[in-house]
């Protein structure tokens, strides 16, 4: 079973009960100000403002270069940053990347940042914050918190929770990064290229996952693939050379000279990059 839901797409029941909205966060959101990052007097990131609520599933595009990683590496505290950066009303630049994952912000690398060593289960175990001594692991199977089972069974990794994470198919670790992001409490899920290396099912699949999760999280998706963005995207912030080139719905932004030129002339509808 290589899909999420147990029986091929999104287990909407499941999930949902793993992301019930909590109604301490109802009003969560993502608000950047001023962001700028310098490496060695290079701007990478120029001042960029950019506000994100939840259930407006925001991606990120531009080329390559224009910094999206970036500002992503700036939020959850991995390069520093000048201006600022909330989430739930509390700043996140100037703190540690540990301080920052607690206050309930998590993020998925270009390339998935599972422990292949660990199965499935595991994985999601440690990032529930079950982290216990191997020894201790197999009894510990007996007693698998909830969240962590819906969490198997929102990303269809239930069959496969004993297999190493290493085994997985591509589709299926991203899968359980994100399942990882859930059971460790995101309410702010940064994705970095979900869908890169992905077949045309995988794709589907991670786009009704991220449907599924959008209406209860506060999602920003740093992707290249067009299409992928057409079948998901709310909203779209387009960078170039680290500043905000544009921003608005997906017909917007497709129609938008500025964004055509950037991308070479080539109408955004049609070109990947
Ligand atoms: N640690 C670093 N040190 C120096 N320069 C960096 C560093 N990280 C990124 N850069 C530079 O900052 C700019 C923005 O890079 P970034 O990776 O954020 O772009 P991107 O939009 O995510 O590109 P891509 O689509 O290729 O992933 C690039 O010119 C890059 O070379």
């Amino acid at each position: 079973m290589t899909s999420p839901g147990r029986h091929g797409g999104v287990d909407a029941e499941r999930l949902g009960k793993l992301i019930t909205p909590d109604p301490e966060t109802i009003h969560d959101y993502l608000e950047i100000r001023g962001l700028r990052v310098a490496f060695d007097g290079f701007v990478a990131v120029k001042d960029i403002d950019l506000t994100v609520t939840r259930g407006d599933l925001r991606f990120l595009i531009g080329p390559n270069g224009a910094g999206k990683t970036t500002v992503i590496d700036a939020i959850t505290g991995l390069v520093p940053a000048t201006g600022s950066a909330a989430f739930g009303r509390k700043e996140l630049l100037g703190k540690p990347v540990h301080r920052i994952a607690r206050l309930g912000v998590g993020r998925t690398f270009q390339t998935a940042s599972v422990i292949e060593e660990l199965d499935v289960l595991s994985n999601l175990d440690l990032a529930a914050g079950a982290s216990r001594p191997a020894v201790s692991r197999l009894r510990a199977r007996r007693g698998v918190p909830a969240s962590v089972e819906e969490a198997l069974e929102a990303i269809g990794l239930a069959d496969e929770r004993f297999r190493s994470a290493g085994a997985l198919a591509h589709g299926q670790k991203q899968w359980l990064e994100i399942g990882m992001l859930l059971v460790q409490g995101a309410r702010l899920l940064l994705l970095d290229e979900p869908v890169a290396g992905m077949s045309h099912s995988e794709r589907e699949q991670t786009a009704d996952l991220l449907r599924a999760i959008s209406p209860h999280r506060v999602v920003v998706v740093v992707e290249h693939d067009m299409e992928f963005l057409r079948a998901v995207a709310d909203s779209v912030t387009v960078l170039a050379a680290g500043e905000v080139l544009a921003q608005g719905t997906v017909a917007e932004i497709q129609n938008d000279p500025r964004v055509q030129e950037i991308y070479l002339g080539t109408p955004v509808h049609e070109g990947g990059r």
